[in-house]
């Protein structure tokens, strides 16, 4: 009986130095982070590019369905179609419009899929390449914003 207590009691002691030195060793990590990203060094976000020179990549994802699917290959071949004069007669550089904060291109590539095609997945790992320059939210210009125009898709 007394044995079993002592057992119990140093079971008790074993437990709560454990969970001291389980919050001991979470807050050395979470200073040693914090210390870390005071000092510039958890710099992990990746970097804007705003560089005119660099091949900014855009993208669009379209998703509403089959049903759409010649209107979007349509409105898609227009606008590639137009992209490619631009760049044949090698004045590609019209295609940029200066605002305050960089310029604005066409995509150079679109992201086409029906919906849980698992188009942001493939969005996401392209995202990851420090050259590949993404939207944040899907513009859906072929399906909802046609109408607004090239300027407002640019
Ligand atoms: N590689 C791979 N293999 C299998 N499944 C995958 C893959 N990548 C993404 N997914 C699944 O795709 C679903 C999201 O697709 P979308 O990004 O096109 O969704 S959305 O329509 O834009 O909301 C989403 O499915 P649910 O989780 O059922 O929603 C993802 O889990």
């Amino acid at each position: 009986m007394g044995c079993s207590k002592w057992r119990a009691a140093l079971n008790i002691g074993h437990l709560r130095v454990q969970s001291k030195l389980s919050v001991f060793f979470t807050m050395i990590i979470l200073f040693t982070y914090l210390f870390y990203c005071l000092n510039g060094y958890c710099d992990s976000l990746p970097r804007p590019v705003y560089d005119q020179q660099s091949n900014h990549q855009n993208k669009i994802t379209l998703n509403d369905g089959a049903s759409q699917q010649e209107k979007i290959t349509h409105n898609a071949s227009q606008i590639f179609r137009e992209q490619m004069s631009d760049f044949s007669d090698g004045s590609s550089d019209n295609i940029s419009i200066a605002n305050t904060f960089g310029s604005k291109k066409f995509p150079q590539a679109i992201i086409i899929g029906v919906k849980k095609g698992g188009t942001r997945a493939l969005l996401e790992f392209l995202r990851i390449h420090p050259d590949v320059r993404a939207v944040g939210s899907e513009p859906h210009f072929f399906d909802r914003f046609y109408d607004k125009g090239l300027d407002w898709y640019r």
